[in-house]
């Protein structure tokens, strides 16, 4: 039973963060996280298993659950349902379902209460593979077989090298012996080091990276390729304060830390780390240390356009701003935008459910945008800062581009002398740039929608060597 309640917490919690808008990174990301929050002792990948496949069914098993009536029978004590929705559906799930078409438990009362509807439930599950015409749900589910990183990109930290990161390359190079020329020719046991963020290399996905010393001891930090570019354009020196304005996990942050403090130890603070999620404050504080920033960067933990006052950090010359966005360009993700798209009813006509999909879309990017303006918007308000980095990981121009433009026409930003830093010194050899039809619906004279779109970095999933992403620089002198 153990495993179906921590199951069950599990569930809970992602629905939760998904019905709120506020799903950060994949399926695996939310249950490592619940995992965390709720300390739960069970699997996570065992949990992972289980909840990847009941979201997978879950349009599919919620009509089942529905036709059967099971919930209207749920039993009360003390005048509450004896059972859990969610442990039901979960037990539905194996039993129906799953490759053993069992309940993984002993005896108890909530198998016997599932038991005792094992006729109704198996007779609406025919129904409905009569209704939707297949022999078994999963000729239902989409291929996901892609929803998978390239590369295994990992960069070296400075700051835990002690000046010996030559070191660091020496054991790389006897871990990978083969070095190939283009990340697309990466095979298991090879290694290529990238052209545009130095120390930073790209694996193969299956070799195994984090029972290495290297990575216990905090020496290489597993970070997507485009996930560095932030840091790497903002490009801080020993002179800079930075704010990370939403931080965690701590990726952007600790590669921050590691152009300011180098392969120094830090003994000041030079680095303040913003993050609302309290869960999610506590994984930053923990890889702050791992990285060995920890005297270096100050964690807080509240929200940034609340806490953030510019008076107080009237000495931050720097921002990384990288917010909760959709994550459409990060892997992993596709059974909840799947689930997302198709939790409103089973799908009856293909079309009526696109259209739903789409206006569930359009909504939950107005929300986002509206948030991402207000927080860039805050940052660019400091009175030292001279440099920021806005990134995400969508692929949609509300979140992206049209942010850039909203920000270049509002009359304080413009006040405050804010400009968008120009392609040469936003990674200028990088191919995939920002969409120039964007810029052009706004600036239609000369070349400016040109320049602005050049300055923009997009990155293609998977086509590019990993996530989505979008990144663009402001400054001011
Ligand atoms: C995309 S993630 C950041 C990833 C991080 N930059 C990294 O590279 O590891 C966005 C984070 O911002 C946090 N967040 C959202 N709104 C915030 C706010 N107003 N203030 C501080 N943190 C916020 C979210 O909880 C989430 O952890």
């Amino acid at each position: 039973m153990n495993f179906y309640r921590d199951a069950t917490w599990v569930l809970e919690y992602v629905e939760e963060q998904e019905s709120s808008g506020r799903v950060a990174g994949s399926l695996q990301t939310q249950v490592v996280n619940s995992c965390k929050k709720y300390n739960i002792k069970s699997n996570p990948k065992h949990l992972y298993a289980l909840l990847y496949s009941c979201w997978r069914f879950k349009p599919y098993l919620d009509e089942i659950l529905k036709k059967s009536g099971i919930f209207k029978d749920i039993p009360k004590k003390k005048g509450k349902p004896a059972f859990s929705k969610g442990t039901i559906t979960l037990l539905v799930h194996d039993l129906l379902l799953s490759k053993s078409k069992r309940i993984q438990m002993g005896k108890h009362p909530i198998k016997d209460f599932v038991l005792k509807h094992k006729t109704r439930l198996q007779s609406e599950l025919v129904r409905l593979k009569i209704k939707m015409k297949v022999t078994d749900l999963s000729q239902l589910l989409k291929d996901d077989s892609n929803d998978m990183t390239p590369v295994r990109w990992i960069r070296i930290n400075p700051v835990r090298c002690k000046g010996k990161v030559e070191e660091v390359l020496e054991t790389l190079r006897k871990k990978f012996p083969t070095t190939v020329s283009h990340w697309s020719e990466i095979v298991p046991g090879t290694i290529y080091e990238d052209e545009f963020v130095p120390n930073l290399f790209g694996v193969h996905p299956s070799d195994k990276i984090t029972s290495h010393e290297l990575y216990k001891r905090g020496k290489i930090i597993i970070q997507d390729r485009a996930s560095c570019f932030p840091a790497h354009i903002l490009n801080p020196n020993a002179d800079d304060v930075v704010i990370d304005a939403c931080a965690a996990p701590g990726n952007k942050t600790t590669h921050v830390a590691a152009h300011i403090f180098q392969d120094l130890m830090p003994d000041e603070v030079r680095i303040h780390a913003f993050e609302r999620d309290p869960e999610r404050a506590k994984t930053l504080h923990k890889m702050v240390k791992a990285a060995g920033c920890d005297k270096g960067i100050k964690v807080h933990v509240g929200d940034f356009t609340k806490l953030g006052k510019p008076e107080i950090f009237s000495q931050v010359t720097g921002f990384i701003v990288d917010p909760s966005c959709s994550g459409s360009g990060i892997f992993g993700r596709k059974m909840i935008d799947d689930r997302n798209k198709s939790k409103e009813e089973l799908p009856e006509a293909e079309e009526e459910q696109d259209e739903i999909a789409d206006q569930d879309l359009k909504n939950r990017l107005a929300k986002l945008s509206s948030f991402q303006f207000e927080i860039v918007k805050h940052a660019l308000s400091f009175p030292s800062a001279k440099k920021l980095v806005y990134s995400t990981c969508s692929i949609h121009a509300e979140e992206n581009e049209r942010i850039v433009i909203d920000l270049l026409l509002d009359s304080k930003v413009k006040e405050w002398g804010w400009r968008v830093r120009k392609r040469a010194g936003v990674i200028p050899k990088w191919h995939r740039r920002g969409i120039l039809a964007e810029f052009e619906e706004v600036f239609r004279e000369g070349t400016q929608a040109q320049e602005l779109a050049d300055a923009c970095i997009r990155v293609s999933p998977k086509e590019d060597g990993g996530i989505g992403f979008f990144a663009v620089c402001f400054e001011r002198d």
